[in-house]
C-alpha cells in the first residue's frame, strides 16, 4: 500500500527518557486495513483531522505501519501480579506505544496500539487481537467516558483482514488507544525488580510530571506521588461501584498510575445487584468479583508502595511506616467518593451529614442485595416513585422493607430531577454489546453504531430507545466473558 507519511507530531518521550523500559519494535504489516470505527470527537480533541485519519495515510498510522520519521514505536516492559501470583516479565505482548501527542488542551497523551503483532514480550501468545474484543473495549471505554469515569479512550478499531486463531478462526483487529499514559503499577514493579534505583526514580519523576505535578513541590515528592495514586484509584473504584462496573481482571499490570480505567478484557456491568458477581470465565475464586474491587485496589496499591519503598526513606522501617500512613487514606477517600455519589444518585442534598445519610445508604444496599434489583434501572425507578409512579419499584418481594426504606429516604427530601441527571438510563448491557459485536463480526456495523450513539448520552431519556434500558431477556443464562482474546 502506498501511503504518505502521517501529518502528525508524535513525541518519543517514554522511549527516550525511560529507554530501559522500552524495546523499539514495529507493528506487523497489514496489507488491507479496513476502518471499523473512529471516534471523531476524540480525534478532534487530539487535534487530528478525522478525514485524514480515514485516508490510507491515516489508516497506516492507526495500525502502526507508517510513522512520522522522528517517531519510535516501542513495546513497554512491565511486571505484574496476576490473580495474586507475581510475574516478573509481562510487558506489551501484543501492543505498542507509538508515542505521545499534545491534545488541544496541551496535555500529553499516549497513542498506543493493541493487537499490533508479536513483540519480545509475547510469551508464546500470537501478538494479535480479535475484532470482537477490540470493539468491546471501544464500546465500553466510550460508555465509561460518557459516564464521566476516568478511562483510557478508544480512537479507532481497524480490521486487519487477517484471521486470528482463538477457539475458532476469527477476524483480527488493531485498537488505537489514547491514554494520559500507560504507566501501570506493574511498570513500577518491573523497574524496582531491576535493582536500578536511578531508573525507579526517573520513572517516578515521569509519573509526577504527567499525573501528579503537585507532588513535585512536596517535602517528600515520591510519597506524595504514592498518595496521589492512592487518591485517584480510591476515587476511580468508588465510581465503578456506583455504576455497577466489574473490571474483571484487576491485576497490578491493569492498574494505572493516572487513575484511568485500563484494559477492558472480561469486564461487564451488573444487571442484578450482587456483590459476588463475576463475569470473567477464568475468575473461578471470585477474586475480582464486584464487591471485592475496593479491597483488591487497596491490595494492588500496597504492591505499588513496596516497589516505591526505597524512594520513601533510606531506612526501610521508616519507609514502611510512611507507606502505611499514606495507604490508610484509601478507605476514607473511597468511602467519601462512594457516599457523595450515592447521595447524588438518591437526589439528596450534599449538605446532609454522614450521620443522617449513612443509615439510609446502608439499608439501601441490604435492600438492593436481597431484592437483586437491576442496578441501573432501580435508581431511575426510584425517581419515578417520587413522581407518584409506584411501578418504578414494582416487582420487589418484601414490600414492608421497601416501604420502610422509602419513607426514611423521602424524609430527607430527595429531588427526582437531580436523580435523573446523574443516574444513567443507558449502559452497555451485556446482551446489547454481544448483539452489536456479533453483527460486526458479520460486517454489519449498524447495531454497533446505534449502540454507541445511545451510550454517548447515558442520562437523557429519548423516545424509541426502550430496548436499551431493559435487562437481559429472562432465561439468557449467566453472562460470561472470555480471556485470552
Ligand atoms: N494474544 C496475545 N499475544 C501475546 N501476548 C498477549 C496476548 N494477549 C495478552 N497478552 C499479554 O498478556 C499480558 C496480560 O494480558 P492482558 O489481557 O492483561 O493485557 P492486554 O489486554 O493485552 O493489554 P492492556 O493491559 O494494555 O489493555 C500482557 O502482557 C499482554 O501483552
Ligand atoms: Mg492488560
Amino acid at each position: 500500500m502506498t501511503v504518505t507519511a502521517p501529518e502528525i507530531t508524535l513525541e518519543n518521550r517514554f522511549a527516550s527518557e525511560l529507554s530501559e523500559l522500552a524495546v523499539p519494535w514495529r507493528a506487523a504489516t497489514v496489507e488491507k486495513p479496513q476502518l471499523l470505527v473512529l471516534d471523531e470527537q476524540l480525534a478532534s480533541e487530539l487535534g487530528l483531522d478525522p478525514t485524514w485519519l480515514r485516508s490510507p495515510g491515516g489508516l497506516a498510522l492507526l495500525i502502526g505501519n507508517e510513522l512520522p520519521s522522528h517517531a519510535t514505536s516501542v513495546a513497554q516492559a512491565y511486571a505484574g501480579h496476576q490473580f495474586g501470583g507475581y510475574n516478573p516479565r509481562l510487558g506489551d505482548g501484543r501492543a505498542l506505544l507509538l508515542g505521545e501527542l499534545r491534545d488541544r488542551q496541551g496535555r500529553l497523551q499516549d497513542l498506543h496500539l493493541k493487537g499490533s503483532g508479536p513483540t519480545p514480550f509475547s510469551r508464546g501468545g500470537d501478538g494479535f487481537a480479535a475484532v470482537g474484543p477490540m470493539l468491546r473495549e471501544y464500546v465500553i471505554s466510550t460508555a465509561m467516558h460518557a459516564l464521566g469515569i476516568p478511562t483510557t479512550r478508544s480512537l479507532a478499531v481497524v480490521a486487519t483482514g487477517r484471521g486470528v486463531q482463538r477457539e475458532t478462526l476469527v477476524p483480527g483487529a488493531v485498537l488505537a488507544r489514547v491514554a494520559s499514559s500507560h504507566l501501570r503499577v506493574g511498570s513500577f514493579q518491573y523497574a524496582r525488580a531491576t535493582g536500578d534505583l536511578d531508573l525507579l526514580r526517573r520513572l517516578a519523576d515521569v509519573a509526577i510530571e504527567r499525573h501528579h505535578p503537585a507532588a513535585r513541590d512536596s517535602d517528600h515528592p515520591y510519597l506524595a506521588l504514592f498518595a496521589g495514586v492512592v487518591d485517584a484509584q480510591a476515587a476511580l473504584v468508588a465510581q465503578w461501584m456506583l455504576v455497577g462496573f466489574v473490571h474483571g481482571v484487576m491485576n497490578t499490570d491493569n492498574m494505572t498510575i493516572s487513575g484511568e480505567t485500563i484494559d477492558y478484557g472480561p469486564c461487564a456491568f451488573l444487571d442484578a445487584f450482587d456483590p459476588t458477581a463475576v463475569f470473567s470465565s477464568i475468575d473461578h475464586g471470585g477474586r475480582y468479583a464486584y464487591g471485592q474491587q475496593p479491597v483488591v485496589a487497596e491490595w494492588n496499591l500496597a504492591r505499588l508502595a513496596e516497589a516505591l519503598l526505597p524512594l520513601f526513606a533510606a531506612e526501610q522501617s521508616v519507609a514502611i511506616t510512611l507507606a502505611e500512613e499514606a495507604l490508610s487514606v484509601f478507605r476514607r477517600r473511597y468511602s467519601e467518593t462512594w457516599t457523595d455519589g450515592m447521595r447524588a444518585k438518591l437526589g439528596l442534598d450534599a449538605t446532609f451529614d454522614e450521620a443522617r445519610v449513612g443509615p439510609v445508604l446502608d439499608a439501601l444496599v441490604v435492600l438492593m442485595q436481597t431484592e437483586r434489583v437491576d442496578h441501573t434501572s432501580f435508581f431511575r425507578g426510584l425517581a419515578r416513585v417520587l413522581r407518584g409512579d409506584l411501578s418504578g419499584v414494582g416487582g420487589m418481594g418484601d414490600r414492608d422493607a421497601l416501604d420502610s426504606w422509602l419513607s426514611q429516604w423521602r424524609e430527607l427530601g430527595p429531588d427526582a430531577d437531580a436523580m435523573d441527571r446523574v443516574n444513567p438510563l443507558y449502559i452497555p448491557r451485556n446482551h446489547l454489546v454481544e448483539e452489536a459485536l456479533d453483527a460486526a463480526t458479520f460486517e454489519d456495523l449498524d447495531p454497533l453504531t446505534r449502540l454507541l450513539e445511545v451510550l454517548r448520552d447515558p442520562c437523557t431519556e429519548r423516545p424509541g430507545l426502550e430496548r436499551y434500558t431493559e435487562p437481559a431477556p429472562a432465561g439468557s443464562g449467566p453472562y460470561r466473558t472470555f480471556c485470552g482474546t
